[in-house]
């Protein structure tokens, strides 16, 4: 894992709704991490994806609404751990689940799940992660078989686990993050989950009672068919990775196989979806 990454270090006045719009926009041409701070956000992309021409086309940067200046950096792999340290902070949802890196004190909350996210998605930061463990925490999750789609650090999977989850598949189609999930699994000393690198395409002969899907509005549309063939008749499905204007959309193709919204959550416009049939 040699992998070498760009960060941008944005500054954003004022910060909403430039960040949330930012991040899209970023995400839409390959940056895959994000970390905000105080004044703004920090982006990260691997150097095999970016080009010096990348920002061109980022309209929110060209906004007269907010002003957004940035400071580019090239991150060598050996540097993650320090880049770690000054970023994550450590959350707690509900008082009742902490996410941490292992150089936090753990704060003695019912759950306590430690993540090294390096490069990967899912520190708990961000708004869906947030959201999906708070649908978890709601779920009796003994002895469901449950998959964890687009995986990042493995959080949810592991948060499954925790909450009597048995067996799992997590699944990412991102190298890095295959490898990291393994690493946090063990890193939590999780025994029922099961990582693979790919995509719907491994879904082949699958019946889960719990999918949780925390990816992105087009690929969860792409996918939807596959999920679907393998959710039991009374099973969950939890969807997030996109904003609230996107329900529709996603609901239409849901709602094809009989399942209904449950229950939505919502955070800054970001929303998590409760399937149910
Ligand atoms: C928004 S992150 C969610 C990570 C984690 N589950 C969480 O909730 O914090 C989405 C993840 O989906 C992965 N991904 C993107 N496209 C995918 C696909 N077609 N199949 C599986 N995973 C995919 C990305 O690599 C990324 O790690």
């Amino acid at each position: 894992m040699d992998n070498i990454y760009i960060s941008y270090t944005f500054k954003i006045h004022p910060k909403e709704p430039a960040t949330e719009i930012l991040v899209a926009e970023l995400g839409e041409i390959g940056f895959e991490s994000f970390v905000e701070n105080e004044e703004g956000l920090i982006a990260y992309i691997q150097q095999t994806d970016w080009n010096e021409n990348i920002l061109n086309d980022v309209f929110i940067l060209n906004s007269d609404q907010f002003s957004i200046s940035f400071e580019m950096e090239v991150i060598e792999q050996t540097n993650w751990n320090s880049e770690w340290e000054k970023n994550f902070n450590p959350i707690q949802v509900d008082n009742l689940v902490s996410i941490r890196a292992p150089f936090h004190e753990n704060p003695n909350l019912k759950y306590d799940i430690v993540i090294e996210p390096k490069m990967s998605f899912g520190t708990g930061h961000h708004e869906t992660t947030h959201m999906m463990v708070q649908h978890l925490l709601d779920l009796d999750l003994t002895n469901k078989k449950v998959l964890d789609m687009g995986c990042g650090t493995g959080i949810l999977a592991i948060f499954a686990e925790m909450k009597g989850a048995n067996p799992i598949d997590a699944i990412d189609i991102d190298n890095w993050c295959y490898q990291n999930s393994i690493e946090n699994v063990e890193r939590n000393n999780c025994s029922n989950i099961d990582v693979y690198e790919g995509d719907a395409s491994l879904l082949i002969n699958k019946k889960y009672d719990v999918i949780i899907a925390n990816i992105n509005r087009n690929i969860l549309l792409n996918d939807m068919q596959v999920y679907m063939n393998c959710i039991n008749d009374n099973g969950t499905l939890l969807l997030s990775g996109f904003y609230q204007e996107d329900i529709t959309i996603i609901d239409a193709e849901v709602s094809k196989y009989q399942f209904k919204i449950d229950k939505i959550i919502e955070r800054n416009n970001w929303v998590a979806l409760k399937y149910q049939k």
